[in-house]
């Protein structure tokens, strides 16, 4: 039976010298200790600036799904305070953590294992704070007195509005990549901001903890912030295996997300990732999730199909597909796709009308 100290929904990571049996999952064998892969296998550092940026994206897209960018634009220096609020947030006392954990009637907001936890019977080595919309709330009730909640707010609420403007560069060379034009990526601006916060921290055995499983996320693109080791992505079709996505000093990294691959059509696929942990270092890592405003529909691009080409997916709106991975996760993108015998119908129904 597990004790009260596994089952408690903040488990006190510093205080274990062994693995909880809860926690302990099969051994991992691609873990960045173990792992002697070239150097030259990793996804690419992409100079915003490149006159062959577009390109660039596009290779980086089909061949990894994932890449590193550079000249982006957000300030070192609030990259730096971003990541010391993360670190003073998760220093709070588990009592103040509690008035600030996610609760299914506030929403999505606040301290928790990562939603998708629940689709695990074992559990993450690490915590999350996820943001959607402001964090003010959330920021009063763990600095009640005085002004502490003032430099973590003034940090997220900075990060967003550079996020803001980084992300709609990204998008537009994105889709650009794809053949698409300005007017297509203004659409799909302005989405609601969700940012979520990873702790992890140093772990007894690493080598049989997961610090977050393997998942693709529900966006049109994510932007994360690491500076120490943990990332790791599946690199589809070619070489099999997870491969290590060390930090690129002031580099950020972009991942597709699964409405992207909706938009392109399957051309570009969502990245399968994870991070593990490590037994010295507590790691933390600041995630920009980047989606639709809340009524745009994301469907194939209409440019992307064609008589050869049919639709893969059908339409949905960013909630919808939040609501879809609650329920299905990594079955998501399979239950919004268009099934084959449907697909040779409209095929034939097109030949038909033509
Ligand atoms: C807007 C989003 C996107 C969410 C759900 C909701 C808020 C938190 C996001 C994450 C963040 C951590 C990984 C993930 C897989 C998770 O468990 O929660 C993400 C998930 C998704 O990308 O599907
Ligand atoms: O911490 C990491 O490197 C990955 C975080 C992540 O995948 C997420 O927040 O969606
Ligand atoms: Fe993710």
């Amino acid at each position: 039976m597990p004790s009260l100290k596994d089952t408690h929904p903040h488990f006190d990571f510093f205080s274990a010298d062994s693995l909880p049996d809860s926690y302990t999952w099969p051994p991992l064998d691609d873990h960045p200790s173990s792992v002697h892969r070239s150097d030259g296998h990793h996804p690419p550092v992409i100079d915003l600036d490149s006159p062959d940026a577009v390109d660039l994206v596009r290779r980086a897209c089909l061949d990894w799904g994932a890449f590193h960018v550079t000249n982006h634009g957000v300030p070192t220096e609030l990259l730096h305070r971003v990541e010391s609020q993360t670190r003073r947030l998760f220093s709070l006392p588990t009592h103040l953590k509690n008035l600030a954990a996610r609760s299914p009637d506030v929403g999505v907001s606040g301290f928790g294992p990562a939603p998708i936890s629940r689709f695990f019977d074992k559990r993450f080595w690490s915590e999350g704070f996820t943001i959607i919309g402001s964090p003010f709330e959330h920021a009063l009730r763990l600095w009640p007195d005085g002004l502490g909640h003032v430099p973590f707010c003034d940090a997220m609420r900075e990060y967003e509005e550079a996020m803001e403007g980084f992300t709609g560069r990204l998008m537009r060379l994105a889709f650009a990549s794809l053949g698409l034009d300005e007017s297509v990526a203004s659409e799909f601006r302005g989405g609601p901001t969700v940012i979520q916060l990873n702790s992890y921290p140093p772990c007894p055995d690493p080598g049989r903890a997961m610090g977050l499983a393997a998942h693709t996320d529900s966006t049109l693109l994510t932007v994360l912030h690491q500076t120490a080791t943990g990332l790791q992505v599946l690199r589809r079709g070619g070489s099999t295996g997870w491969t290590t996505v060390r930090p690129v000093p002031g580099a950020l990294v972009v991942h597709i997300g699964d409405l992207l691959h909706v938009l392109s059509n399957g051309r570009y696929q969502s990245v399968v990732h994870r991070a593990v942990v490590d037994r010295a270092r507590h790691r933390y890592s600041v995630a920009y999730l980047c989606g639709p405003p809340a009524h745009v529909k994301v469907s194939p691009s209409p440019t992307l199909v064609g008589p050869d080409r049919a639709p893969a997916y059908r339409a949905v709106v960013w909630g919808e597909y939040l609501g879809l991975k609650a329920k299905l996760f990594d079955r998501a993108l399979t239950s919004i796709s268009v099934p084959c015998d449907v697909l040779s119908i409209a095929c034939f129904a097109s030949e038909v009308v033509h």
